[in-house]
């Protein structure tokens, strides 16, 4: 049983979804799993196994950033040997070019946490998204004729009230497409523990225009990322 988790060996499943609200996972494994069972609700952070095409699957929520999200990645990755982790989550448009509920396939995250800055003493490290998962999601993606899906940078930030927007916007002029707060640390992750991982976000709101969605829209209504996540994961 890991400490923040608290499963039993066996419980939860080589593929994850990971949301940042626990609600959406929730939510996720009602609509989209069968015979989904609750493994967890340690601190109200929900965690679901059940299966999808007849592919076991787990969903589990990692709440917001990346000292957070790191907590649940490293004990599925070490303590439940899971191979996979996909983090379906809400993010911020940062260009006019990026719509609101548009979907944004994460190919590498930039980010100002220190968690890197302390991990590699200083050095610069480009955390990027498993190609494997990557191309079937954009090819999930493509099979999906209403849902508009850019492949590119997003910036993994720990402030979601930024105290330097001039700094975002620069992250912006430098083709980063959204801001989101988990998938720098969730790649990192997987790379240091030599396995796979995708963050597939819908786009809740847009930082150029003030677009918005609310929280019962970010909780239960972008399934079209779910689709791509479950498909990218499962139908190797
Ligand atoms: O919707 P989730 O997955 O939580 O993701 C985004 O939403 C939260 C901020 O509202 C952060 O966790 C951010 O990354
Ligand atoms: O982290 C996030 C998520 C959604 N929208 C934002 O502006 N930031």
């Amino acid at each position: 049983m890991s400490t923040h988790i608290g499963a039993a060996p066996g419980e939860i499943a080589p593929v994850v979804l990971l949301p940042g609200d626990p609600l959406r996972a929730k939510w996720i494994a009602d609509t989209f799993l069968t015979d989904a069972r609750c493994y967890s609700q340690v601190r109200g952070m929900f965690g679901f196994t059940g299966t999808w095409r007849g592919n076991r699957v787990s969903v589990q929520g990692s709440g917001m950033g990346q000292p957070s999200a790191a907590i649940y990645v490293n004990e599925l990755f070490r303590d439940y040997d899971v191979e996979t982790i996909v983090r379906v989550g809400s993010c911020g448009a940062l260009t006019e070019t990026v719509g609101v509920r548009d979907v944004v396939l994460a190919s590498g995250a930039c980010t100002d946490s220190s968690m890197n800055t302390h991990r590699f003493g200083g050095y610069d490290y480009a955390p990027v998204a498993d190609f494997g998962l990557l191309r079937r999601a954009h090819d999930a993606a493509s099979a999906m004729p209403d849902v508009t899906t850019h492949v590119g940078l997003v910036f993994s930030s720990d402030s979601f009230y930024s105290p330097r927007p001039e700094l975002t916007q620069r992250m912006a002029e430098h083709r980063v497409l959204a801001v989101e707060m988990e998938a720098s640390a969730l790649y990192t992750l997987a790379a240091a523990h030599d396995r796979r991982a995708l963050a597939v976000c819908t786009v809740s709101d847009h930082i150029v225009t003030g677009e918005e969605t609310t929280s019962a829209e970010r909780e239960q209504s972008f399934p079209a990322m779910v689709e791509i996540a479950l498909g990218a994961a499962l139908d190797s």
